[in-house]
């Protein structure tokens, strides 16, 4: 089985409870080059809102993806090309690892399963909400984090692994031992990519970088500009081979 995110060196992660900076546009985000939108926040998420951002880029040619932080603001949205749903592997309360997934399954008729995907979180910034939410153990090692890792891919079949430092950047040396404990799983990095090297300094460990709260912060040219280091990260890494 092959997914689109394979090919991706980039996503855009767009929190519906922020804003765009002054005078931007979603068509200017969806024309920084990046691979693909995930739209997602853990704090005063609601479903108006999450439906504010699809109808405002479904229009253009980048692949859209829900990520919803509860089952409560999951939209049933046709331009949504599929949902990547979390389940944090280090979280202390199991709620966040199975038993959101049990809820939503319980009260919701026909999920479209083709097009739901599970993120495998590993959660390693013990001051973003993400942590706080989930009560998530983020003491973890280079090695625990590459074990976690190998046991989403190995154990749970997970197709991404996800390790998630929101709101700070993290340390590349455990991202790449994430890395090196995979087989085919895709490995996401997120947290404090905030302009050129820091892309490419993590796009080098991992397979696609994700950038959040820049685009509220400081904008689509910086935006772009991790687009870059992403993808030059990527090409060296093939022309190595
Ligand atoms: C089963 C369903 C449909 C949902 C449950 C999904 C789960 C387990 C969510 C756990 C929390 C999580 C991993 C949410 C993903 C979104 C995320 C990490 C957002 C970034 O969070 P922060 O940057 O910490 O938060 P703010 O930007 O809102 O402060
Ligand atoms: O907001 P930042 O720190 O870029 O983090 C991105 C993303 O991993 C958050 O879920
Ligand atoms: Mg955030």
């Amino acid at each position: 089985m092959s997914y689109p995110w394979e090919d991706w060196d980039h996503i855009t992660k767009i929190d519906p409870d922020k804003d765009l900076v002054d005078g931007e546009t979603f068509e200017d985000v969806c024309e920084t080059g990046t691979d693909a939108l995930e739209i997602g926040g853990t704090l005063d998420i609601t479903e108006e809102k999450m439906e504010r951002v699809v109808e405002a880029t479904a229009k253009y040619d980048v692949p859209i993806y829900q990520e919803p932080s509860n089952p409560g603001v999951v939209i049933d949205d046709p331009a949504l090309d599929g949902y990547l749903i979390p389940t944090v592997f280090n979280a202390s309360d199991s709620f966040w690892i199975t038993g959101a997934h049990k809820e939503w399954v319980r009260i919701e008729d026909g999920l479209d399963w083709d097009r739901t995907h599970t993120e495998a979180y590993i959660v390693m910034n013990p001051d973003s909400s993400v942590a706080e939410y989930t009560d998530a153990d983020t003491d973890q090692s280079a090695e625990d984090v590459a074990s976690f890792a190998r046991v989403a891919e190995r154990m749970f079949g997970q197709d991404i692994i996800y390790v998630e430092y929101s709101g700070t950047y993290g340390d590349p040396e455990k991202v790449c031992a994430a890395h090196d404990a995979l087989d085919d799983a895709t490995l996401f990095y997120g947290g404090g990519i905030h302009d050129y090297e820091s892309a490419y300094e993590m796009g080098k460990c991992a397979d696609v970088v994700v950038v959040g709260n820049l685009l509220h912060d400081k904008g689509v040219d910086a935006v772009r500009e991790t687009v870059e280091g992403a993808k030059d990260a990527t090409a060296e890494l093939v022309d190595a081979e």
